[in-house]
């Protein structure tokens, strides 16, 4: 049973001291649906936003003594410790929301496994915006047959995985489209011409931008560019709590950040 309306969950944050982690907490202080009952970091960190960031070494046993317990741990921190951390709600009866980006398919395997005991829900990107950018650009793709597609995303330079876990999302968006195009061609250089099965991925680090992503869309005399900006890590992790949210409660399985948007 999903908590019913009025009712506010206890979250566990992982990673409390990252850039997300941090905005998460910060963000759970200004709502009445949620509160953080526990945040964990690798590395020892001040408290955030008056909340005390235990060490992430006893996650387990902080989930497994937590009174009340924990409804959802929300985790954006690193492939590794991702799993770690999504094992140990796993085993705490904890349901997941997870951020991270950069799994390999081990990762993601180990991930699945979780979902087959708690309620897991991942996204590579918890803005509104990219749910419609994602309907539009599947939209696009399938309306215009032939036409070259080059997707560019562009993240600050703090930002560890290339591509973006979004340009991912988008780019197997387009393969399902159009499914002529099957070759992600990253970067380019050279001197050959572009060729017909070819999606161009174009990662870009500077500054502190949030998140950029862009897909391009040209045939003859006409090009489509669809853009989504996120002006701050705010918007992520107003969208993270509000997948918690939606969550708690409900059965074990895998769901996706759109089944919170329906
Ligand atoms: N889905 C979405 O909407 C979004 C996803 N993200 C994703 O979230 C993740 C985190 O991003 P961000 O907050 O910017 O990253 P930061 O580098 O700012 O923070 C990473 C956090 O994870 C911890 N961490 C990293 N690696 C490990 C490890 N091996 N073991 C234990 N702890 C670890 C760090 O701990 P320590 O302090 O000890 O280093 C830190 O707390 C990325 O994968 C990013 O792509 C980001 C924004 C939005
Ligand atoms: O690392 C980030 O910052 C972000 N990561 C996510 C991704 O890899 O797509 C989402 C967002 O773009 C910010």
């Amino acid at each position: 049973m999903a908590a019913e309306t009025g009712d506010s969950i206890r979250v566990a944050v992982t990673g409390a001291g990252g850039r997300m982690g941090r905005e998460v907490i910060e963000a759970a202080s200004d709502r009445d649906d949620c509160e953080v009952a526990l945040a964990v970091n690798r590395s020892p960190v001040d408290p955030v936003a008056g909340v005390e960031v235990r060490d992430a070494a006893d996650l387990p046993a902080l989930l497994a003594g937590a009174d009340p317990a924990v409804d959802v741990l929300v985790d954006f921190t690193g492939p590794d410790s991702s799993v770690e951390y999504v094992t140990a709600a796993a085993g705490a009866g904890v349901a997941c929301v997870v951020g991270t980006t950069g799994f390999d398919d081990e990762q993601e395997a180990a991930i699945a496994d979780a979902a087959d005991a708690v309620p897991v829900l991942r996204a590579s990107n918890f803005s509104r915006g990219i749910a419609a950018l994602r309907r539009a650009v599947s939209a696009a793709a399938a309306a215009l047959p032939g036409y070259d597609v080059e997707v560019t995303e562009t993240h600050h330079n703090g930002k560890v995985d290339a591509p973006s876990g979004t340009a991912l999302t988008l780019l197997d968006d387009i393969e399902e489209a159009r499914p002529d195009l099957d070759e992600r061609v990253h970067g380019r250089e050279g001197d050959a011409p572009r060729t017909d099965g070819e999606i161009g991925v174009h990662a870009r680090r500077a500054g502190d931008i949030a998140g950029e992503h862009e897909v391009l869309m040209a045939g003859d005399e006409n090009v489509l560019e669809l853009t989504h900006r996120a002006g701050s890590r705010r918007v992520f992790a107003a969208g993270a709590l509000d997948a918690a949210a939606w969550l708690a409660g409900r059965d074990a399985g895998a769901y996706d950040f759109t089944e919170v948007l329906e």
